[in-house]
């Protein structure tokens, strides 16, 4: 009863056929192959690939209880006991990790964040005039929030500490890191002098209790000798009891978000720029609108994305163009189901295929190109006239759906609609030239491995618009704090 699929081997099922990375193009070519629900074997073990927006509704959201579960991670649990929320099982600790989540990330609790996402946005702008680089922004805005701890330079010994270990974590979790350890389990016993990836899951798992308990401790001291800053996580440690979190849960919640929002937004904006730079066209008109509602000689407010019709498509085209996570983050089922008659067995893998809804050419007119008007035609950027029934695609399609859903998404949106302002009404986005004077095309698909991903490094050039938008920018800059340095 399972949904149809590629052809599988004895033993191998699909994994000779299997991608070694980047799943999304080969699964979105299986899914134009076998339809919007087809099943694949990996080994012994099944996966359910979801093109199909209605199939996605039903199974994800509505029939979420059944759909909720992690798949097992073992070098998860290596690093992190089964901690890291976003990869955590389905289960009571998880439970206590997202309800507290809630609590700051709640569309009321999230607008309490927008002046301090606005004043990190001014810094990029100041960063970009200087050394560009966009992490530090997700990293500071959120470390704002949770501990009342700015990162004021990429540099800054904590920042700098965490994203040498995030990088290391993050690729250790990329698809096709390491052997197969869950569908095998018997590769888990190589002995740790041939098991390179033994070694640097350890190494993280000392490298993140550091950083993570040392920002507890640090939040803990504060509070008992009375010197609080006001941040998310005092709140946490005092109500831990009351949220049922003890001091491992507390502090992989702050760890969790914390790697939840460094990268993220960062990675979006990245993605922008290169599509920037790839459609000038486009460019242009963001600017001529943003230069019409706003002009020179102030910057940017949220309100006025009200009247930006045409930044707020630029805003959904990126996150169609290029979803930050472009399979989301993959579902296991607790329970087996039936859907249109195929049967999703209960411990098999959905993979929800963002990439392959956003750049199917049944719903989309010419999914490949980053053409915002699409979003000025219909609320989802879908063909004016409809072959297939897609009522059930949203916008905010790209942050999940049911129980697993993004809780970061109104934190996300805000930094991300203040940060796409800024940076098309501050700068000129375009290619950088070789040592002939020739431009250097940049590439749309040249992207990192990862579950979330982001483009590969490029050359560009990233001029300011006018003297006195870069003057603007270094004044409210340093208004808004400047730098507070503590390296
Ligand atoms: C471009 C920005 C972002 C995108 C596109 C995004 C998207 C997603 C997606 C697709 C998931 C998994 C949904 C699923 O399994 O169905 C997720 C989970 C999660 N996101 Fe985000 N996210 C973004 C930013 C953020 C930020 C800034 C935070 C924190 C403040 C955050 C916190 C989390 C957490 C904690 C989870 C795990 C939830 C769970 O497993 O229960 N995200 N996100």
């Amino acid at each position: 009863g399972l949904p149809p699929g590629p052809p599988t081997l004895p033993l191998l099922g699909n994994l000779h056929v299997f991608p070694k990375h980047s799943f999304h193009y080969q699964f979105t070519e299986w899914a134009r192959q076998y339809g919007g629900i087809y099943s694949l074997k990996v080994g012994p073990r099944t996966a359910v690939v979801l093109t199909d927006v209605a199939a996605v509704k039903e199974l994800m959201e509505k029939r979420s209880g059944s759909t909720a579960d992690r798949p097992p991670m073992y070098v998860a649990e290596l690093v992190t006991g089964g901690l890291q929320m976003a990869l955590a099982r389905y289960s009571d600790k998880w439970r206590s990790l997202r309800t507290t989540a809630h609590t700051i990330l709640t569309p009321q609790a999230s607008l309490r964040h927008i002046p301090m996402q606005r004043a990190e946005a001014t810094q990029l702008l100041h960063d970009i005039l200087h050394d560009p680089e966009t992490y530090r922004e997700a990293n500071s805005s959120i470390m704002s929030v949770l501990y009342g701890k700015r990162s004021p330079r990429y540099e800054t010994r904590q920042t700098a500490a965490f994203y040498k270990m995030f990088h290391v974590w993050d690729r250790l979790t990329a698809p096709g890191a390491t052997p197969p350890l869950d569908a095998i389990p018997i590769l888990r016993y190589i002995p740790e002098r041939f098991a390179k990836w033994k070694q640097i899951c350890a190494q993280t798992r000392r490298d993140q209790r550091k950083l993570y308990f040392g920002f507890l401790d640090e939040t803990r001291d504060r509070v008992q000798s009375g010197c609080e800053n006001g941040s998310y996580m005092e709140e946490v440690l005092k109500r831990q009891d009351e949220l049922g979190l003890d001091t491992e849960l507390a502090g992989y919640l702050g760890g969790s978000l914390i790697e939840a929002g460094s990268d993220t937004t960062a990675l979006y904006l990245k993605s922008l720029i290169l599509a920037l730079i790839a459609h000038p066209d486009a460019q242009q008109k963001a600017q001529e609108e943003i230069d019409r509602v706003v002009g020179d000689h102030r910057m940017p407010a949220l309100e006025d994305l009200e009247e930006m019709p045409y930044i707020r498509a630029v805003i959904l085209e990126t996150h169609r163009f290029r979803p930050v996570p472009p399979l989301l983050v993959p579902h296991r089922a607790l329970n087996d189901e039936e859907y249109k008659g195929f049967l999703i067995p209960k411990g098999c893998t959905i993979f929800v295929n963002a990439w392959g809804i956003f750049h199917d050419p049944m719903l989309f007119d010419d999914p490949e190109t980053f053409m915002p008007e699409r979003y000025l035609l219909t609320v989802n950027g879908t063909k004016p006239e409809l072959e297939m029934d897609a009522s059930d695609l949203r916008p905010n399609f790209v942050f999940g759906v049911g129980r697993r859903s993004c809780p970061g998404i109104h934190f996300a949106q805000h930094s991300i609609n203040i940060n796409v302002m800024f940076l098309i009404w501050a700068f000129n986005f375009s290619t950088a030239t070789d040592a002939e004077g020739d431009p250097i095309v940049v590439d749309t698909f040249k992207y990192e491995k990862g579950i979330v991903t982001g483009p590969s490094p490029f050359k560009c050039k990233i001029t300011p618009r006018s003297t006195e938008k870069a003057e603007l920018i270094e004044s409210e800059f340093v208004e808004s704090g400047g730098y507070v340095l503590e390296i």
